[in-house]
């Protein structure tokens, strides 16, 4: 029997999920997520410049371009230890809140849901292995393609994307009359799991762990598929696209989402003295060599 989310969610403080502010943030809550421009500023406008070639690349097509590529499996065969310590070399260039290597932020974050939910191990892991899909970068995927913020292809682009006002001109997805509309190819209230999302490393890594049959709940897997929607769990966006038990998934990913955020920092933990905790983890809910 799977662990119930719904047991999970009782154990929480109501108050915790209302709490708009971490009291564990290094900075000030209000500082992350400054998607304000500023071309003088190399940080920012390399963030910037992610995000525009982004817009302007995630088609329909593309999506399902890259979908047939990396759904097939077979571009590497690792174990998640290994897959981890690839992002020892990998800086998002999406991010203006983090200027480590992406294992760091993997360890910040799972410390944090340890702390938080000492009784609840998947969650450690979903933590750590949340942002694994961005190997994709070592394999010739473009930054655009694996890191940043998603949103939902083949219909009206959610107003509260970043950037969303200049970002997507010339994407010619805008201009085309089947997928620039409300609904556009979905169905109201298909429910999130339907649709065809922006290729990053949500879905893919989503997508990773069904196909080598992860032990890990269904909650955490589909924590991991919707991190990056902040349009929709952040934004308000999508909501005619919602069904009703995407209530539950939204839940997970805000609770997710104070980890994910608010622990970025330049804070570097233990990692070698942190291994072994994290290696019994693995070994339970997503062991031996994975087909990524
Ligand atoms: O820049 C970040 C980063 O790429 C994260 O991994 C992603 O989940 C966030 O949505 C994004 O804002
Ligand atoms: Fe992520
Ligand atoms: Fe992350």
């Amino acid at each position: 029997m799977r662990i119930l989310a719904e047991n999970q969610v009782q154990l929480l403080d109501p108050s915790e999920l209302m709490r708009p502010e971490p009291t564990f943030a290094d900075k000030n809550p209000s500082k992350f997520r400054d998607y304000s421009m500023d071309t003088t500023d190399p940080l920012k406008e390399r963030v910037r410049q992610t995000y525009r070639q982004m817009h302007l690349n995630q088609t329909v097509d593309f999506v399902k371009g890259r979908r047939e590529h990396w759904l097939k499996f077979n571009t590497i065969k690792m174990t998640v230890r290994e897959a981890l310590e690839k992002l020892n070399d990998l800086v998002d260039e999406s991010d203006p809140d983090l200027d480590l290597p992406n294992i760091i932020h993997a360890f910040q974050a799972a410390e944090r849901a340890r702390a938080e939910f000492p009784e609840h191990d998947w969650l450690h892991l979903t933590a750590l292995i949340h942002d694994l899909g961005k190997i994709m970068a070592f394999y010739g995927e473009p930054q655009w393609a694996v890191v940043g913020d998603t949103f939902a292809v083949g219909c009206r682009w959610g107003d509260s994307i970043v950037y969303r006002d200049e970002s997507f001109e010339g994407n010619p997805d805008g201009d085309n009359p089947a997928y620039n509309t409300e609904l556009g190819i979905y169905q109201p209230n298909c429910g999130v799991d339907n649709l065809l999302m922006s290729w990053g490393h949500d879905e893919y890594m989503y997508s990773v762990l069904k196909h080598n049959k992860t032990k890990l709940p269904h909650v955490a897997c589909n924590i991991i598929r919707f991190h990056s929607f902040y349009p929709w769990h952040n934004g308000g966006d999508y909501k005619h696209l919602e069904a009703p038990q995407d209530a539950e998934t939204k839940k997970w990913v805000l609770i997710f989402n104070r980890y994910d955020l608010y622990t970025k920092s330049e804070v570097v933990p233990d990692i070698e003295a942190l291994w072994p905790y994290y290696q019994t983890l693995i070994d339970k809910y997503l062991p031996g060599v994975l087909e990524f």
